[in-house]
């Protein structure tokens, strides 16, 4: 019988090596997969990448498997970082791990997979896939903490049909232990953090490389100036700490930019009605199964990674557009970053908030 090849995308972590160890054991031919996606000038001083590299090869030794190595960062930049940046001008908060999983580790390193003969491709992402009658399911991950089908949901039939999340009934513990009864190099090793191409990078020096940096008012929304912000690309909805202003009262947060005007909306205390919405409108919707589900039942949503899920309904669904309530009001909704609608564990696709 001629074994089923599949390329696991491994990054010289914990959680891509036992799944490509656990591939192996169950009988697929395996070959690993590293991606470099970003290259700059400082990166030795910031990024991870070459060691992660020089643990991904030998993790791979130890499995006896070949792995090769790919550089993706022309497609990155093109594709996510032109994206974030022009988000970050326009004052939102985007989340480049989202379209990083959608153009790049289920687009651009899945058609190279292909070429390279494979039938599947595998990552180490705390995701289910299930076929029901030739279709395909997008699950939340058992392990409930670790989930992230939130940053999955603008997968769509095809890259599915191709992909195996095969950590996507472990828990965490279980996979480090794994790792370590295996022998495997990275047991203990620590799990990244924060966005890949930025790393340890300090942020505001960062971002500030690339967008012009235009200083003004932190204001109350009567328009009382109480301060000054160094950029409206550095704040984001709900933020408190950075903010640098004081005083009697409650802390202080972020509550909306005025673009116009080059204002930063600041309120006093958590409970201000301006951080709750129990509305948004989203775009550029993508659904997992193609189309969008029936509108007024009750789902539930994210409006960030790490929040419970909220019940909703979705209604007014256009070409790409729909408007999701809330049975209570979400703290802090954040233009830019993703809403994803789920049926109990199915994650059905979301958009992107407006
Ligand atoms: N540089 C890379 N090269 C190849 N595959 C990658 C790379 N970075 C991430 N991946 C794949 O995407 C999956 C999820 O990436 P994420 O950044 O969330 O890593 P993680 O959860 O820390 O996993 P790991 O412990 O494997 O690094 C990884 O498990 C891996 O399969």
């Amino acid at each position: 019988m001629v074994r089923k090849r599949v390329i696991v995308g491994m990054s010289g972590g914990v959680d891509s090596s036992v799944a490509a160890l656990l591939l192996k054991e169950q009988g697929f031919e395996v070959v690993g997969l590293f991606m470099k996606n970003w290259e700059d000038d400082d990166d030795e001083q910031y990024c991870t990448s070459r060691q992660d590299l020089v643990d991904a090869v030998s993790v791979a030794d130890v499995l006896g498997i070949e792995i090769e190595a790919v550089n993706f960062s022309k497609e990155y930049k093109a594709r996510v970082f032109s994206h974030f940046l022009a988000e970050y001008q326009a004052g939102r908060t985007p989340n480049p791990d989202v379209l990083c999983n959608a153009e790049i580790k289920f687009k651009a390193f899945l058609d190279h997979a292909l070429g390279m003969g494979a039938d599947w491709i595998a990552t180490g992402h705390y995701a289910q896939v299930r076929e029901v009658d030739g279709r395909y399911q997008l699950l939340k991950a058992e392990d409930g903490t670790k989930d992230q089908s939130y940053f999955l949901y603008r997968l769509n039939q095809d890259q599915l049909k191709k992909t195996l999340f095969p950590l996507g009934k472990l828990y965490k513990r279980e996979v480090r232990e794994i790792a370590r009864k295996a022998g495997l190099p990275v047991h203990d090793k620590r799990d990244s953090t924060g966005i890949c191409f930025i790393g340890e990078r300090p942020f505001r020096e960062f971002l500030g490389r690339y967008l012009p940096q235009q200083p003004g008012p932190m204001e109350t929304p009567e328009g009382k100036v109480v301060g000054r912000h160094v950029g409206l690309m550095f704040y984001t909805i709900g933020q408190r700490h950075g903010l640098g202003i004081g005083g009697p009262g409650e802390p202080w947060y972020v509550a909306g930019k005025d673009l116009a005007r080059n204002a930063l909306i600041v309120v006093q205390g958590r409970d201000h009605p301006l951080l709750w919405r129990d509305e948004l409108t989203c775009a550029d919707l993508s659904w997992v199964g193609g189309s969008a589900p029936p509108c007024h039942w009750v789902y539930a949503a994210k409006t960030r990674y790490r929040q419970a899920d909220a019940p909703c309904t979705i209604s007014a669904v256009t070409e790409g557009r729909a408007t999701v309530r809330f049975a209570a009001p979400q703290w802090a909704v954040t233009p830019g970053q993703s809403v994803v609608i789920y049926e109990s564990r199915v994650c059905l696709g979301g958009g992107i908030i407006e």
